[in-house]
């Protein structure tokens, strides 16, 4: 038997027990990167079939029975090579050995099988029997950030990470976004109906990159490009880390020699883009609960080379208020643990639990999710009636499941027993429908219990006594978890006058807003993967209402925000998410004065006069000697505010943080649509 069947099996085997992810899992093993290659693809095509084989095996009678007799072989591997067999390009078990033997007596009954399940189904592919999520999965790109704390800060590392992937690798750096493309798809549905879809797409080669619009540090790939053993990844020069993910980091923007909190902070890459942010100055409490992931935040912010972050291994609802180390606290970053409903490119989907998303070790998730389950049932903050409701955590929905299931194999023959003694024991079988229901019901109660520690974790951080901003973000599609816990927290927070608002921030980012629900609730980002092309997630930001004259900040803290942008020549601000880039590209691409840009945000004002806007701007990289001397000046001017930011009241709010990375491009094909650009 060929040795990649067993590799690809103890993977599935430990990826169902839960031990890791499945990248993770096929690249620790013991064996080179060719071979870890070949493994991960043959163990993501069989976890696309395994629903599928799953029934195969079930309909072939005696195959199970047989497979269990024989205790060498593994479920796990009978299913890999069931793939092998019936789904793969080769469609034949290489090698030998028992596994092969049994099967290949089987072979005429799971063939049988097979043709039986797409008789039923209507189909006539094999392809067609998988699920639309698998067989239309988003993917999304691959998002590089560069570590601007790399080399001391070195102000070239942007340009440097540029240059290794055009010059040494050969990657083609785009000079702007690529166009999208909208095609039709037919889905197939289970009852032999077809579907129309539209599905839209970046048109990105595999050898070509872009540089984000918002966002200079983040280098965007195509998404087969695999970079998770990349030296510069392995020497904290890059991170991979989603787009939406950095936005938390982003918006709170602390300024250097500030204080900060990172409630909720492993595996750490908000951390450490915070630490970016401020230079590696001041301090960052970065706290984590769990043990083993405040080690792996620990190991990832030393790789990042972070030198300000204190961590504290314990519950952030245990940090006291009073505690004079946290006096100073001023930024606090709130991305506690959630469902994980918007995680869509990684390929946990394909893992045969419900929850597996929120079970395995990602960046985005966790896998105390029981932990908090549990601890909310307990909780004090829940009314008693809540509690007495939300009993069912998820082990006991596991237990439960288990037990129908079992309920279910056994229901037929302990019912004609029960028939015969006209006593049931049992009860009734439930349908398929009845099923989902209560599943979905058991979900939706999941999600509420994590909405109440969300909001219990944002609760906690208004609490400091120097608190400024607290920003909340989820990697949830679901209005529980996001919209709603905002306007929980600070109906809360108001309810005695007003201290806090919700700040619009991005308010350029017309298409990616918070859900409509109540007044303020766009505010809010809201990314969604077949729009914005990242994974699903939500992003508020919370302000302290400093004095009763929060109208004049507020006023003046746009005058500012226009001066800006008519200060630094750049049109960042009009940059929208990916949609909007390609519709802009012309606008984006010019480093002029852009009378646009001071339209919108009139338009912005005008629209919402009290609204703080996000006080973070980007200088997009670019050639224009006058805008780097202006930004040059801006700099200046930035570091004069920062240092004289305790002299004034509106200290923070006139705050302007630049980007300056003077990348030199030089257009070396005029004609090519995606045109080429050379670094000087
Ligand atoms: C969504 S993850 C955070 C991801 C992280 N911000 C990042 O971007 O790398 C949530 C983290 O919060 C941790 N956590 C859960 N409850 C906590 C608590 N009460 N105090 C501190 N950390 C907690 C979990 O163990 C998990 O590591």
């Amino acid at each position: 038997m060929c040795d990649f069947y067993q590799q690809a099996a103890d993977v599935i085997e430990q990826l169902i027990q839960k031990k890791g992810s499945i990248k993770g899992l096929t690249y620790n093993r013991n064996v080179n990167v060719k071979t870890s290659k070949t493994c991960y693809a043959l163990v993501c095509e069989t976890l696309k079939y395994k629903g599928v084989i799953d029934q195969i095996i079930e309909l072939t009678a005696g195959l199970e029975k047989e497979f269990k007799k024989n205790k060498t072989i593994k479920y796990s591997l009978l299913v890999v090579m069931i793939y092998e067999l019936l789904f793969s390009a080769n469609g034949k078990i290489k090698g030998g050995g028992q596994a092969k033997k049994l099967l290949s007596h089987y072979q005429a009954p799971i063939n049988s099988a097979l043709a039986r399940m797409k008789i039923q189904k209507k189909v006539s592919e094999n392809i067609d029997l998988l699920p639309d999520n698998i067989r239309y999965p988003i993917t999304l790109p691959r998002y590089v950030r560069v570590n601007t704390l790399f080399n001391d800060c070195d102000e070239n590392c942007i340009k440097n990470v540029i240059e290794h992937f055009v010059n040494v690798e050969g990657f083609e750096l785009l000079s702007k976004p690529p166009k999208l493309q909208t095609k039709s798809i037919t889905i197939k549905k289970e009852n032999g109906t077809v579907e129309q879809q539209q599905q839209t797409t970046i048109i990105l080669g595999e050898k070509e990159f872009y540089q984000d619009l918002d966002f200079p540090e983040i280098l965007i790939f195509h998404h087969a490009v695999d970079l998770h053993d990349h030296k510069m990844l392995l020497n904290g020069q890059i991170i991979l880390q989603d787009k939406a993910s950095c936005l938390p980091s982003f918006i709170l923007s602390p300024p250097p020699g500030s204080v900060c909190i990172d409630s909720c902070s492993a595996p750490g890459n908000k951390t450490s883009l915070l630490s970016a942010q401020m230079k590696n100055t001041g301090k960052i409490f970065a706290i984590e609960k769990d043990t083993k992931r405040c080690g792996t935040l620990i190991k990832l912010t030393k790789r990042s080379l972070c030198k300000n972050i204190e961590t504290i291994n314990d519950s952030f609802l245990n940090l006291k208020h009073d505690d004079p180390k946290f006096k100073d606290v001023e930024y606090i970053l709130c991305d506690p643990s959630c469902s994980g409903s918007g995680i869509v490119n990684r390929l946990d989907y394909l893992l045969p639990t419900k929850y597996s998303t929120d079970e395995i070790v990602t960046d985005e998730n966790d896998e105390d999710l029981d932990e908090i389950l549990n601890q909310q049932n307990q909780s004090t903050k829940l009314p008693e009636k809540e509690k007495e409701k939300s009993i069912l955590n998820k082990k006991e929905l596991k237990k439960e499941k288990k037990r129908k299931l079992k309920e279910m194999k056994q229901g037929g023959k302990k019912q004609q027993k029960d028939n015969n003694n006209k006593l049931p024991l049992v009860p009734p079988i439930k349908t398929k429908e009845e099923i989902e229901e209560q599943e979905r019901i058991e979900e939706e109660k999941r999600v509420k219990l994590l909405a109440d520690f969300q909001l219990s974790i944002i609760q906690h951080s208004f609490a400091f006594p120097n608190v400024k901003k607290v920003i909340y973000s989820t990697c949830s599609t679901h209005q529980v978890e996001n919209e709603d816990v905002v306007k929980r927290a600070i109906d809360e927070l108001n309810k005695d006058g007003e201290k806090w608002k919700v700040v619009k921030i991005l308010p350029h980012w017309t298409n990616s807003r918070g859900l409509p629900i109540y007044k303020n609730s766009d505010y809010s980002i809201r990314m969604t993967p077949s729009k914005d092309f990242t994974i699903g997630f939500f992003v508020a930001l919370f302000e302290k209402i400093i004095n009763n004259n929060s109208e004049n900040n507020n006023n003046n803290n746009n005058n500012n925000n226009n001066n800006n942008n008519n200060n630094n020549n750049n049109n960042n601000n009009n940059n929208n998410n990916n949609n909007n880039n390609n519709n802009n590209n012309n606008n984006n691409n010019n480093n002029n004065n852009n009378s646009e840009n001071n339209k919108l945000n009139i338009k912005n004002e005008n629209e919402a006069p009290k609204i703080i806007q996000s006080d973070k701007i980007h200088i997009k990289p670019g050639n224009n000697k006058n805008n780097n001397s202006n930004n040059k000046n801006n700099n200046n001017n930035n570091n004069k505010n920062n240092k004289d930011k305790n002299n004034n009241n509106n200290k923070d709010k006139n705050k302007i943080n630049i980007k300056n990375q003077n990348i030199k491009l030089e257009e070396s094909d005029q004609k090519h649509p995606k045109k080429k650009l050379k670094l000087k």
